[in-house]
C-alpha cells in the first residue's frame, strides 16, 4: 500500500515523536510511506494537488484544519486515513479513531473505508461543520499563539471575550429554501463539537445528509443555557433552539440590531455593521454571504473495523 502523511507540525503544539512511531508501524505492516510536514497554511493543499500520484491513502497528521485541507487537495478515490495529534479532533471522536501512533496506523493499514459526504461552503469542501455568529467569531477571535501554549482553554477564553456580541447581529438562513431568522448557526455533518460534546443527536456522519441548528433567541443568558444544554448533550431539546436537516443552506446577515454598552475586551467601535466571519472544521473559512452544499459523491475515510 501506497501512503501519503501530510504532517501539521504546529497542530496540537507538535507532536513529532508520536509521528515517528507513527510512521514506523505504516513501514512495519508492509507499507510505502512518503511523508510532507507542511510550512504554512494552505500548503498541504498545494503540495497534493501538485501530485500526480497520491497513493492508495493519504494521512491527515495533524487536527481538523488539516483535515480539511487534506480534504480539499485529495484527488477523487484516494482514500483519506486520520492521525489524531490536534488540539480538538472533532472528526476522529465522531469516527472512533484511536489516537495512539500504533493503534491509528493499525487503522490506515486494515482498518474498513466508510463513505463520508463532504459539503462545500462557498465552494471550499469541509467535512465535520461550519458556523456563523458567535462560535465563528470565537473561532476568528482566538489567540492562536495561547492556543499553541494552553490548547483548548485558548478557546474558552475566546468564548468568554466573545459573549457580549451575541444577539447584535441577526443571520437569515435558508434551509432547502426555507427561510429561518437566528442569532447563530452550527451546520454540521457529525454529531459533536469542540471535542467530545453532543451538538446534535439528529446528525450522524455517515449520513449523507448537513443538520442546521439555529439559535433564535437573543441574550447572553440565552447562549449561557446552550453552552450548559451542550456540555450535558441536550442542546436539540432547548427552547429556542432549532434543528433541521437539510442538503442546501444560505445565509446572510439579515440585520445590525441596536448597540450593547458591553464589548468584547479589544473592539474600539462597537457595535458597528462590518464583514460576519464563517468557521469551518474550526477554523477561519471567509466572510458572509454563505452557501454550503451537500457533495453528491462520498469520500472513502478508513475507519476500525
Ligand atoms: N507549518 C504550518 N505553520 C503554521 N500553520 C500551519 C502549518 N501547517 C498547517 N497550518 C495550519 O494550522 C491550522 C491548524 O491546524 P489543525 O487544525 O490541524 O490543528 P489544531 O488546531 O491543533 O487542531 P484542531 O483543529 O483539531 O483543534 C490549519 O488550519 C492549517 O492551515
Amino acid at each position: 500500500m501506497n501512503i501519503t502523511v501530510i504532517f501539521n507540525p504546529t497542530a496540537g503544539g507538535g507532536r513529532d515523536r508520536r509521528l515517528r512511531h507513527f510512521i514506523r508501524t505504516l513501514e512495519q505492516g508492509g507499507a510505502r510511506v512518503r511523508l510532507y510536514h507542511t510550512r504554512a497554511p494552505g500548503d498541504a493543499i498545494r503540495y497534493l494537488k501538485g501530485l500526480e500520484d497520491q497513493g492508495n491513502c493519504v494521512v491527515a497528521a495533524g487536527g481538523d484544519g488539516t483535515v480539511n485541507e487534506v480534504l480539499n487537495g485529495l484527488r477523487p478515490g484516494v482514500a483519506l486515513a486520520l492521525f489524531p495529534i490536534g488540539t480538538a479532533n472533532v472528526l476522529a471522536k465522531e469516527l472512533g479513531l484511536p489516537r495512539r501512533p500504533e493503534a491509528a496506523a493499525k487503522v490506515v493499514l486494515s482498518g474498513r473505508s466508510l463513505p463520508v459526504t463532504p459539503a462545500t461552503l462557498n465552494g471550499r469542501r469541509f467535512m465535520v461543520m461550519c458556523g456563523v455568529g458567535y462560535d465563528a467569531w470565537v473561532v476568528d477571535q482566538v489567540d492562536l499563539i495561547l492556543k499553541r501554549r494552553i490548547g483548548k482553554l485558548a478557546y474558552a477564553l475566546s468564548m468568554i471575550r466573545q459573549l457580549a456580541r451575541y444577539g447584535k447581529v441577526s443571520y437569515r438562513v435558508s434551509v432547502d429554501g426555507r427561510p429561518l431568522d437566528c442569532f447563530s448557526a452550527v451546520i454540521t455533518n457529525g454529531r459533536y463539537y469542540g471535542g467530545s460534546f453532543v451538538l446534535s443527536r439528529q446528525a450522524n456522519i455517515a449520513r449523507a445528509k448537513l443538520q442546521v441548528l439555529l439559535f433564535q433567541r437573543s441574550g447572553v443568558w440565552f447562549l449561557l443555557g446552550c453552552l450548559v444544554a451542550l456540555m450535558m448533550g441536550r442542546l436539540e431539546r432547548r427552547d429556542g433552539v432549532a434543528s433541521v436537516s437539510a442538503e442546501k443552506v444560505t445565509v446572510e446577515v439579515s440585520r445590525y440590531l441596536a448597540g450593547s454598552a458591553v464589548r468584547p475586551v479589544g473592539e474600539a467601535a462597537w457595535p458597528r455593521p462590518g464583514p460576519e466571519p464563517i468557521q469551518a472544521d474550526g477554523d477561519p473559512a471567509g466572510w458572509l454571504p454563505a452557501e454550503i452544499v451537500l457533495e453528491n459523491q462520498a469520500v472513502p475515510v478508513r475507519v476500525p473495523q
